[in-house]
């Protein structure tokens, strides 16, 4: 299988080193924005609002409004649109039609590039939001989370498979290790992805200190994107944007 390469204004996701996407953790406009600016002098390849941490989120209005504030300040950076559901590790309690709701007045909003759906969400709705975002261009990175384990490397494989059925751009698997060997587990499930089933990008993260290894070597085993931290980490395991960023090279240098 060939990967097709992904371009996202001037973001070319699925060759070369994997780019970088630093998420906005802030809790208000202001610090939002605040942290916007902190977040673009370290050169991200996109930016992640990860919205559930937002005081207002329930208020689509101000989610509008914000938006467009954030999406003019960041220039020709793709923004990337997160509301991470409790059960996937976010922050808070939505219903699944408050989640849907809210995906969908994102995409009509026209403000975000990409969006986040979770593929463990009601059927017809994943079905329903990928179909609005395609309509209207926006990118659909589906993502599941297991902050608890890591899935045996069939299941990652086929988790993976299935976001690509469903239609998304960009499938992302994060899970958490026990050992090296989990490590282990589902770098060999990306990169068995990557040489037999990959049509497009994907995204893998192994969580924790134990998985760092896996947010730095997508080049190598096939993850196209990788998640480091900005002012704080969204995520167990990201290590500063700028640090990350000189690994990358040094693996993309050497290969
Ligand atoms: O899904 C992901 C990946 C992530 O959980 C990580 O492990 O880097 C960080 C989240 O902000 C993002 O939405």
């Amino acid at each position: 299988m060939t990967v097709q390469p992904l371009t996202i204004r001037d973001t070319v996701i699925g060759e070369g080193a994997p780019k970088v996407i630093i998420p906005l953790t802030a809790d208000t406009e202001t610090g939002l924005l605040e942290e916007a600016a902190d977040v673009l002098a370290m050169e991200p390849d996109l930016i992640e609002w990860r919205a559930d941490l937002y005081q207002q989120v329930e208020d689509l209005e101000a989610v509008n409004q914000l938006l467009q504030l954030l999406r003019d300040r960041l220039g020709r950076i793709p923004l990337l649109f997160t509301f991470r559901t409790h059960k996937e590790g976010g922050s808070r309690e939505f219903s699944d039609r408050a989640y849907a709701d809210l995906l969908h007045a994102v995409i009509r909003s026209g403000q975000a590039d990409l969006i986040d759906v979770e593929l463990f969400s009601a059927e017809e709705d994943v079905k329903a939001v990928v179909d609005a975002a395609r309509e209207r261009g926006v990118i659909v990175v589906m993502s599941n989370h297991d902050f608890q384990a890591t899935p045996p490397k069939d299941e990652i494989i086929a988790r993976l498979r299935r976001m690509q059925d469903f239609g998304a751009h960009i499938p992302k698997l994060a899970c958490m290790p026990a050992s090296p060997a989990d490590v282990l587990t589902l770098l060999d499930a990306t990169h068995t992805m990557r040489s037999q089933y990959a049509d497009r990008p994907f995204l893998t993260m192994s969580m924790g200190g134990q998985g760092l290894i896996s947010r730095m070597a997508g080049e190598l085993f096939g993850s196209a994107l990788t998640f480091a931290a900005g002012r704080t980490a969204s995520a167990p395991g990201q290590i500063p944007a700028p640090e990350l960023k000189q690994v990358l090279d040094i693996l993309h240098r050497r290969r």
